[in-house]
């Protein structure tokens, strides 16, 4: 039996819609394989009685198919699905490590993003790698269609949660198809800032490079209170604030000592609104660990 641990994380962060992502140290999913004839899925943990147990349903029945790898796999949950924290995803890629060790396959950790990244196309109806490379490699990544680049690097961040479910194939459905040359232009400053604040691990340069104004405005709607966490983290010192994943949790940057204060604030603005909250006080993290 091997059994990994894959992280949760925050696609997106803003500028890079569908292409950067960011490990969180915490929560996680905890996934044990073990060979067997025919596949079988067992779920426990957070929100397990929402996920499918089918092979044919669950994200890991997908990354089985592809490294044709049947085996008997537990899945705890410590990533809530539907989250916009990779759900879906951190037990795709704990999967698809667990298996390529479990059956000798010898795909590298850059290989095995295209492959969990198929298990995304069962849930939200496209295989987007901005969730499970991250997932498996660690650190902060860039996916194109062709390749995955990651980075170490050390940036505090809040992920507040608030306890109502937005899916991600729902909040596909509300992305623009056209954004205008003035949009692209400034998008691409903020994604190479925030891509210079990685390398650097300054979260004052991470946080101004999260900003958005094509996907995230279109998005924020479906999260009520947002502009109010919005508002309450910068004001507790945040240095961004934006919608984490498709929502509904928001993702803040800052410094380690604001890091209890924002959390703080994010939990109260959402009470504000009359949704209750959960903030994880985490950081940029590492990708699945065989433990
Ligand atoms: N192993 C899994 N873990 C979490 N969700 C899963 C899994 N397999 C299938 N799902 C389904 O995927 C959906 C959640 O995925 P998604 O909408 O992308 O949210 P998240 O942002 O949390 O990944 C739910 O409908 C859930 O039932
Ligand atoms: N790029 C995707 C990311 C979805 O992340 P999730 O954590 O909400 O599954 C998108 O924005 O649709």
């Amino acid at each position: 039996m091997i059994t990994v641990r894959a992280p949760a994380t925050s696609a997106n962060l803003g500028s890079g819609f569908d292409t950067f992502g960011a490990a969180l140290a915490r929560p996680a999913d905890v996934v044990a394989v073990s060979k067997a004839e025919t596949t079988s899925i067992e779920v426990t943990g957070v929100g397990a009685q929402y996920i499918p147990e089918d092979p044919e349903k669950n994200t890991v029945g997908a990354v089985v198919e592809a490294l044709d790898a049947p085996a008997h796999i537990h899945i705890d949950k410590g990533v809530r699905p539907a989250s916009g924290l990779g759900s879906s995803a951190a037990s795709a890629a704990a999967a698809a490590v667990g298996l390529n060790e479990l059956y000798d396959r010898g795909y590298t950790r850059e290989e095995l993003v295209p492959i969990a990244a198929e298990g995304e196309a069962v849930v939200s109806g496209v295989a987007h790698a901005d969730n499970v490379a991250p997932a498996i490699v660690g650190g902060f990544t860039v996916t194109t269609p062709t390749a995955t680049h990651g980075v170490e690097t050390d940036i505090p961040v809040v992920a507040c949660l608030p306890d109502v479910a937005v899916s991600t194939r729902d909040a596909r459905r509300v992305v623009p198809e056209t954004a205008s040359m003035d949009q692209v232009v400034e998008t691409v400053g903020n994604a190479a800032t925030l891509t210079i604040g990685m390398c650097r691990s300054d979260p004052d340069l991470v946080g101004s490079g999260m900003c958005d104004s094509v996907v995230t405005p279109e998005r924020a709607r479906l999260i009520t209170g947002y502009e109010d966490v919005r508002e309450a983290a910068f004001a507790a010192g945040a240095t961004g604030v934006t919608v984490s994943g498709a929502g509904p949790a928001i993702l803040a940057a800052c410094e380690m000592d604001d890091r209890r204060h924002v959390a703080a604030a994010m939990v109260d603005a959402f009470a504000g609104a009359g949704v209750e909250s959960r903030a994880y006080q985490t950081r940029i993290g590492p990708g699945a660990t065989i433990v």
